[in-house]
Parts: structure tokens; C-alpha cells; sequence
């Protein structure tokens, strides 16, 4: 049993030749904890997650899984699984034998018509990897990272080429995982599905980690929006807004409440139709788009 964080990341650096990649970076996964590692591209994130996975050893700084450095494969293999952008699967194999290699190489137990049922790959079991249609290899690639159940698993762009049944599918398998304790790390450039299910965000830009919290923790650093359309004869707005062009305005508001209610409060007493209304609090979109600008 591991006390302290399942993934340890203390001042890690990554150069390549004389180019800095990933720069001073620390940041820790406790147990069972959805920790989402997004950032631009070029950020350094695959930099980062292979050297966490056991791919590829640090320039300086230390890194421990489960307490141990992720080269001890012996001690680490077993306990995480891994679904990385791209397979390396041996084409020639099929589908069930796959996952029954990977087993092996892990040294993770499981039944692979288990797996393959849970991402409804069994009709496709005796089917060559080469014979598959690209979605099919993701989910084949999912399969095998939770062969086993492991206690921590990796997901890089779990969803990108799947249709929407398939990522219903794996977020299901996911959750039941979580249920268990399982820890996930994910990357994504659907940031949305990092907004829905992270208990934590690792935000990099430029090798080093640009902002760390819940969701709720970063969208706080923007302000909520509100956005309506106005006649031309309306009277003067109770609050300070820009225009956005053809009519539309956008209200910026620390204050989503408050102001929502001066706004609809204002519309109603001056008998003003407030068109295409829509607020909400910032969303993770806004935090990428706002990298940079400050
Ligand atoms: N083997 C390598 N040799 C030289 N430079 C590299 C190598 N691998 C990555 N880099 C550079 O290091 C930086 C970080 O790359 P990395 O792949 O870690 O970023 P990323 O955050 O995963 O990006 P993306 O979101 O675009 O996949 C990039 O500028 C990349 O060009």
C-alpha cells in the first residue's frame, strides 16, 4: 500500500540538444484523483508523460510513481496502464491476441474477452489489428490500458477519432474505474471533457506548468460573460457593456448574479426584448485563449 501521491514531479527538466522543453516543473497526483494535463502545442506535455510513463529518462529533477522511479518497470508496469495517441501494435496479430501480449508485457491479469466486451470489440476478436478501422484500434488501445484494472492509468486523447456511443462508452468504463479508486491522468485537447471530469488541471505553456487547480479554481481567474442582443431604440444599459458589432453586446461581471439580475431587471422595467441572451461562467476555453495575453 503507497502512502503519499501516486505520481511525484519534482523540478523536472527536459532539454533536447540546447532546446529547454519542459522547464522546472513539479506537480503531484494523489490517489484517485482525475488530474487533466493539458497546454498548448509544443507545451511539453508528452515530454512530460513519457518520462513519467517509463519512456524516456529526465534531463534533471525526479519523478516517482507509486514511490518508485518509473524505469524500476518490475515495481511500476503492473500497477498502471497506458493508451498512448498512437498504438504500436504489431499489425499482424489479432485483436484478442493483442491484449492478451500486452497482459504479458505488463504482467497485468485479467480475461481479454473482458476487456474487448467492455468496448464492445468482442465480434471483432479474432479480427487482424491491421484489419481494423481507426476507431476501432482506440478503442482496442483503451482496452488494453485497463486490462487488469490498474490502479493508475494514462489516457493521451482517449476520444479523438471516436464516435460519440464509443466515448459514452469509455467515460462509463472510466467512471466505474474511478468508483475503484483507480487514478486517471489525462490529456486532451477536449477541453470540455477535461471541464466535466477533472478534479484537478496541470494548464502548460512553454514547458512549465502556467496555472494549477480545479476547474472552478481557474475559470475563476476570468470573469463570467454575458452576451444579448439589443433594438437600435433601446435605451441606455444599466451596466457597462461592448459592443460586439450588428447589435450584440457582452457584458464582463465578477459578479454572474448580481448582474444578471440588473440586466433582466433593466430589460423588464424598460420593456426591452433582450435577443439570443446567453451567460454562464467562464469556460476552460476561455483560460487557453487568455494564455499569452497576460
Ligand atoms: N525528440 C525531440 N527532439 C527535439 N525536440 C523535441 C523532441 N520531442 C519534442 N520536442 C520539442 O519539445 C517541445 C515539447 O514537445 P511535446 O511533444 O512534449 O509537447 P506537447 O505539449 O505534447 O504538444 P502537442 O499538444 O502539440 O502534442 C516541442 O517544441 C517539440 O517540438
Amino acid at each position: 500500500m503507497t502512502t503519499g501521491p501516486v505520481i511525484d514531479v519534482d523540478r523536472l527538466h527536459v532539454t533536447y540538444g540546447d532546446f529547454h522543453a519542459v522547464k522546472d516543473l513539479s506537480f503531484q497526483v494523489g490517489r484517485g484523483e482525475l488530474y487533466a494535463l493539458l497546454g498548448t502545442n509544443g507545451a511539453g506535455k508528452t515530454s512530460t508523460l513519457e518520462i513519467i510513463e517509463g519512456h524516456r529518462t529526465a534531463t534533471s529533477g525526479t519523478v516517482r510513481v507509486f514511490g518508485h522511479s518509473p524505469r524500476d518497470r518490475r515495481a511500476v508496469r503492473p500497477r498502471m496502464g497506458t493508451m498512448l495517441q498512437e498504438s504500436g501494435f504489431s499489425p499482424d496479430l489479432t485483436v484478442r491476441e493483442t491484449v492478451r501480449l500486452i497482459g504479458k508485457l505488463t504482467r497485468r491479469t485479467d480475461r481479454a474477452d473482458r476487456v474487448l466486451g467492455l468496448m464492445d470489440l468482442t465480434r471483432k476478436a479474432g479480427t487482424k489489428v491491421s484489419q481494423l478501422s481507426g476507431g476501432e484500434k482506440r478503442r482496442l488501445d483503451f482496452a488494453t490500458a485497463v486490462y487488469g484494472s490498474p490502479e493508475l492509468i494514462f489516457l493521451d486523447e482517449p476520444t479523438t477519432g471516436l464516435d460519440i456511443q464509443s466515448r459514452d462508452g469509455l467515460w462509463d468504463v472510466v467512471d466505474k474505474l474511478r468508483d475503484d479508486g483507480t487514478t486517471v491522468v489525462l490529456t486532451t485537447h477536449y477541453l470540455e471533457e477535461a471541464q466535466q471530469r477533472a478534479d484537478r488541471i496541470g494548464l502548460m505553456h512553454e514547458g512549465a506548468l502556467h496555472l494549477e487547480g480545479t476547474v472552478s479554481e481557474l475559470t475563476r481567474t476570468l470573469p463570467a460573460v454575458i452576451r444579448f442582443s439589443l433594438p437600435a431604440t433601446a435605451p441606455a444599459l444599466p451596466l457597462p457593456a461592448v459592443s460586439e458589432g450588428e447589435g450584440t453586446f457582452r457584458i464582463e461581471t465578477a459578479d454572474l448574479q448580481d448582474d444578471l439580475y440588473r440586466l433582466l431587471h433593466w430589460a423588464r422595467t424598460e420593456a426591452v426584448r433582450l435577443g439570443d441572451l446567453a451567460s454562464g461562467p467562464t469556460r476552460l476555453d476561455d483560460v487557453f485563449r487568455a494564455i499569452g495575453s497576460h
